[in-house]
């Protein structure tokens, strides 16, 4: 359960990535004051702003801006890379085609994941084998994706470290049968500005993404600067904004953690409405467990937490796909 929080903290974790491969890490001084704030965060609320990362602003904006520029294309350009059961649901999505339970969402999106080969998790994986699709134009679109996508992987399995570290386990908790092959999704999301001249608001033309929580481990987003439109929700069921601020990544808690954990860390529902008349931007990476992990709760957060297991255990490719299957009707 989170708390009845009202804001959403921001950690400096940049003492904590000097030294996270360090084999004393949990020692120094610097990197307890961040696994403390990364602990608090995590019970509380579940998500947590990042600065100190180490990711050039130039590089998040540029990313933002390849997005943007592309979803302002005609629709006949942006199908060119549309997303099909045939190509492993990898490609473009156009607005309302994504459902959240039973209701279409208010967004455009280009979802890519880690390439699946032919054959490789059996049956499990069918249904995402395939590599992306990337827009031809500009000719280095794919590129700076792919490079976003390896720095982010890179900083996300750090920060997994700090909060195994949290939860009191060892820095390399999640590295192994667990995500030590890790496998990751990144969408790339537009969402319409709100025009006002579809007649009164409701449901079915104003939610940019419903209600949800993330499948995996660690959400990385990359929010527009100026525009707030990402809530999420506290106890008593208030929608607190995750207001933008600039060069930091909003970071949240998946499901396949929550269970880990054995609910010591939750999977906050979280929900996005643009108000705004601009049209907004945002690039959420997903950075999850091993495809074929069967994820249970650990032994240590279980005794930590009562003793008893409060979830069964899922294989989160398992998990993965009964959502992707559930968000397009195709
Ligand atoms: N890979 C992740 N986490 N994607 C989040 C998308 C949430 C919306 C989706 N229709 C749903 O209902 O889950
Ligand atoms: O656009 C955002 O700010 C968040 C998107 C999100 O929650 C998701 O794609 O899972
Ligand atoms: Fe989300």
């Amino acid at each position: 359960m989170p708390s009845d929080f009202k804001s959403i903290p921001l950690i400096d974790i940049s003492p904590f990535l000097a030294k996270c491969d360090d084999p004393d890490v949990a020692e120094d001084g610097g990197v307890r004051e961040v696994v403390r704030q990364l602990d608090e965060a995590c019970r509380e609320i579940g998500f947590f702003y990042v600065k100190g990362h180490g990711i050039p602003d130039s590089l998040l904006k540029e990313v933002r801006d390849l997005t943007r520029n592309f979803f302002h294309l005609p629709y006949d350009e942006k199908q060119k890379i549309k997303m099909t059961a045939v190509t492993g649901f990898r490609g473009y999505q156009r607005v309302g085609e994504n459902i959240t339970k039973g209701i279409p969402d208010m967004h455009e999106a280009i979802d890519c994941y880690r390439e699946v080969k032919p054959g490789m998790y059996g049956d499990l994986g069918k249904t995402l084998e395939g590599s992306n699709q990337w827009p031809v134009n500009p000719s280095n679109f794919g590129l700076v994706m792919e490079e976003y996508i390896s720095l982010l992987t890179d900083l996300a399995r750090k920060i997994m470290r700090g909060i195994a570290l949290a939860l009191g386990g060892s820095p390399d908790e999640f590295e192994g049968d667990i995500a030590g092959e890790p496998f990751w999704v990144m969408r790339l999301i537009g969402y319409p500005g709100f025009s006002g001249s579809g007649g009164p608001r409701t449901a079915e033309n104003d939610i940019g993404c419903g209600a949800h929580t993330d499948y995996g481990l660690l959400t990385l987003v990359n929010q527009e600067d100026d525009i707030s439109a990402l809530q999420v929700r506290n106890r008593s069921g208030e929608w607190i904004r995750a207001v933008p601020i600039p060069g930091t990544f909003v970071c949240n808690i998946g499901d396949m953690l929550k269970i880990w954990s054995n609910g010591l860390y939750e999977s906050t529902l979280h929900q996005v409405i643009n108000a705004s008349p601009k049209y907004r931007v945002s690039v959420a990476y997903f950075y999850e467990p091993n495809f074929d992990a069967a994820i249970k709760p650990s032994e240590f957060c279980k005794e930590k937490t009562g003793g008893k297991e409060k979830f069964e255990q899922a294989v989160y490719g398992k998990h993965l796909v009964s959502k992707v299957l559930t968000n397009f009707v195709m």
